[in-house]
């Protein structure tokens, strides 16, 4: 446990951030016993926010936007931040643009953003430790919360988060929520400025139930009275609920559909998923401007004005749909890890292979999720029928999130969620390869330790080409693998 007068530093910051994560044990002891998240998740965040010093209304001085989904969550608010910075540069309103998003792809800090950039590891050191030291000192709200208690990782960087833009005079702050919405710790807030639900699927099972109806009830659950709110088209039990939680609430719910004044916008990538997170980002962006820069209001029937279209054309969202070349091998990095955004994902793949020679190599990972094993179905067929001559992955490499052969995880990453002896074993790696032979046949699938070992693995196989041709890889299924991809692949911090 850090000390809390002694250690000051990032790394230090890091250190006690993950002395915070759920024990795998515990994970697995609550799973057995049925316990979720439930309403009492919010009233803890409210006991720990009085506890450091504010109150929920404290929070109306951010102006939050909202957004939960299964998939575009933090595409849209990434949409929604950039767009509202550009805005904030020629009108200055807002003055200060916070971001809050989950989780992270290279660093920790990358999740607390100012003006679009993350907070500095100085910045990010003092805030953490300010937090830490008032949770350890003060006694407020001990009805609400125990004293001498701390929030859980996820929910301490929400919590940290309302003092950094607090203190920092951020005056709009896009929010992403981490798990669900209802329960969710960024649901303390009580008038955000707007709500924006991105698409609902299946993901977070075990906490969020199975079925998409189920999944809508929670993700509503951040839709506010007195809040305008916003939504996609969704499957119909996705609607339905929907529909009915804004009727309970008293909210007006606006689908918004792809939005006709974005012809012409370069929206990357060029699909209909990411035009429905643009169309989304839009309208929230719209919603916000209201009430920060009186009466602003867009033309219905467009053009957008040039910070819209600048705000999205220029937006930078990392290791989603990121193509980077080097000699040999086309490095094709998205960090989709569900049924359907892993789809989307092996769909964007082939687009992109269009027209490329080389062996196609996939390197996935999903950790701790037994039922990743039926994500490999839909990409492995996606790219078949995609390709014009049928091919599949040649190669497909699986790995755990380990970084470096050597050195194991950098900090940033460490995760004491998911069973030890499974990643040393390499389990779900082999169950993934298991399936993936009986998918493909033809296919030479491996089992590789460490990310930089499979990436050494493809930059091999570049060896074994012919002129012209390029590996064409895919690096897919976790953020966590894609981050430290990244990371390696650029040599630096990529931040
Ligand atoms: N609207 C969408 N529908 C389906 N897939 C999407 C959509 N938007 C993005 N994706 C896919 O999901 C990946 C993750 O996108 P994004 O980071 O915006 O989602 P998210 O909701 O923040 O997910 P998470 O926080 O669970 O990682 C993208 O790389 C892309 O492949
Ligand atoms: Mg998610
Ligand atoms: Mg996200």
């Amino acid at each position: 446990m850090a000390n809390s007068s002694a250690n000051r530093t990032y790394n230090d910051a890091i250190d006690a951030l993950n002395s915070l994560q759920t024990p795998f044990a515990i994970i697995e002891a609550r799973r057995k016993a049925g316990i979720r998240p439930d309403a009492t998740s919010v009233q803890e965040i409210r006991g720990y926010l009085h506890r450091i010093g504010y109150t929920p209304s404290d929070l109306d001085r951010l102006n939050i936007i909202h957004v939960a989904g299964t998939k575009g969550k933090g595409s849209t608010c990434a949409f929604v931040d950039s767009i509202l910075r550009r805005y904030s540069r020629s009108k200055n309103a807002p003055r200060k643009v916070g971001l809050f998003t989950s989780p992270h792809l290279i660093a920790v800090r990358e999740r607390i953003r100012i003006d679009s950039r993350p907070i500095s590891e100085e910045l990010f050191a003092k805030y953490f430790f300010e937090v830490w030291d008032r949770l350890e000192t003060s006694d407020a709200a001990k009805e609400l919360v125990e004293v001498g208690t701390k929030p859980i990782y996820a929910r301490y960087l929400t919590l940290m988060s309302y003092h950094v833009f607090l203190n920092e005079g951020v005056d709009a702050a896009v929010y992403e929520t981490g798990i669900g919405g209802e329960y969710d710790a960024t649901n303390v807030v009580e008038r955000p400025v707007a709500s924006g639900i991105s698409t609902l699927g299946i993901d977070h099972v075990y906490v969020l139930g199975g079925t998409v109806d189920k999944i809508a009830w929670h993700k509503g659950g951040i839709m506010k009275r007195g809040s305008p709110a916003f939504t996609v088209e969704q499957v119909p039990e996705a609607a339905g609920v929907l529909r009915a939680r804004a009727e309970e609430k008293g909210v007006e719910l606006r689908v918004v559909g792809v939005d006709g004044r974005l012809e012409g916008v370069k929206v990357r990538p060029n699909a209909v998923f990411q035009k429905k997170n643009a169309s989304l980002a839009v309208a929230l962006a719209e919603a916000a401007l209201k009430k920060l820069d009186g009466g602003f209001e867009l033309d219905p029937k467009g053009p957008l004005p040039k910070e819209f279209v600048e705000g999205l054309e220029q937006v930078v969202w990392r290791g989603r749909c990121e193509v980077k070349e080097e000699e040999g091998v086309s490095w094709h990095v998205d960090g989709a890890h569900t049924v359907d955004s892993l789809k989307m994902a092996a769909r964007w793949f082939v687009e992109e292979c269009d027209g490329k020679k080389g062996p196609k190599v996939l390197i996935f990972n999903q950790q701790g999720r037994s039922e990743a094993v039926d994500f490999l179905d839909g990409l492995c067929n996606t790219v078949k029928k995609g390709d014009p001559a049928g091919n599949g992955f040649e190669h497909v490499i699986f790995c755990t999130n380990v970084t470096y052969a050597e050195t194991g995880y950098k900090r940033d990453f460490v995760n004491h969620q998911y069973n030890p002896k499974d990643i040393e074993k390499m389990t779900q790696q082999k169950i993934f390869a298991e399936r993936w032979s009986a998918l493909d046949p033809d296919a030479n699938v491996m089992v590789i330790h460490s990310i930089e070992e499979a990436i050494n693995k493809a930059r091999g196989l570049s060896e074994t080409v012919q002129d012209g041709e390029k590996v064409q890889a895919l690096v897919t299924g976790s953020l966590h693998l894609v981050g430290g991809a990244l990371g390696i692949l650029e040599k630096a911090d990529a931040l």
